[in-house]
């Protein structure tokens, strides 16, 4: 097991966001999580991650407790994230956002260059290497975001709704690349995303919030006659599985 956590709760003033959340990430898979808006997904990332910590519980990252680590540091332990919305800095080039984001709240700087080129060459980027952020669409945006994760080296990428506003044929692509990521780079993958199509189709397991509680959590075909999630996705009887169709 890559990462777990027990028990975790977070509050925000009155606001109970995550409340006693158990997860247990296998090394090696794809590890879908989804629920509807304000379920408290990206809340998990975050605490994951060391942006703020729980207000209970524990994070376990490779056999070590990481729940009062600041978000550098565990990123230095192999666990890097993307984000909802994908930032770059426009004027700069792909290589030097990369450069940004690996080195940024004090990432490692060793072996920087090699470690960008090898990411740069494994998500097959090296022709938008010299090329300004303000120049690139979404969909290569979310990649260059993808390889700042993996010039990290990390051993667990989470990735932060990364289908969002794709198109029909570049989630297909996009899917393509998390599971060369996966497969080919050894790496384990943490997946928030609403198109449950694609989630259930990439993932080995997957994890259902609904208001800050685990409401599922194990074989992705299962969600689709799931009553706790048909309840929470529909109501009616079945779960609507939604392509994005831009
Ligand atoms: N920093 C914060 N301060 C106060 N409340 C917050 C904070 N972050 C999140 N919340 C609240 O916690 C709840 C969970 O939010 P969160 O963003 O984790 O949900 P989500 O499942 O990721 O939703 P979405 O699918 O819309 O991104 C929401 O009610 C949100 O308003």
């Amino acid at each position: 097991m890559i990462l777990k956590t027990e028990g975790i709760s977070k509050v925000f003033g009155k606001l109970q966001a995550l409340l006693d959340v158990d997860l247990e990430v296998e090394q090696g898979e794809i590890f879908g999580i989804a629920g509807p808006n304000g379920a408290g997904k990206s809340t998990l990332f975050n605490v994951m991650a060391g942006t703020f910590p729980p207000t209970a519980g524990s994070i376990i990252f490779d056999g070590r407790d990481i729940t009062a680590l600041k978000s550098h540091q565990i990123c230095r332990l192999g666990l890097a994230r993307t984000f909802q919305v994908p930032q770059t800095f426009p004027s700069l080039t792909v290589y030097d956002n990369i450069r940004v984001g690996v080195t940024f709240g004090g990432g490692r700087k060793r072996g920087i260059r090699d470690r960008i080129a090898r990411a740069l060459d494994f998500l097959d980027l090296n022709s938008v290497r010299d090329l300004e952020a303000s120049n690139l669409d979404l969909y290569t945006t979310k990649l260059v975001m993808m390889a700042a994760c993996l010039a990290t080296e990390c051993r667990l990428l989470m990735l932060d709704e990364p289908l969002a506003g794709l198109s029909v044929t570049e989630i297909s692509d996009f899917l393509r690349v998390v599971r060369h990521v996966n497969r080919d780079g050894g790496t384990t993958v943490l997946m928030i995303e609403h198109i449950l199509d694609s989630l259930i189709d990439i993932s080995n397991r997957i994890l259902i919030l609904d208001n800050g509680e685990v409401i599922y959590n194990g074989d992705p075909e299962g969600i689709r006659t799931d009553p706790r999630v048909i309840d929470v996705y529909l109501g009616d009887g079945q779960v609507v599985l939604e392509e994005d169709d831009q």
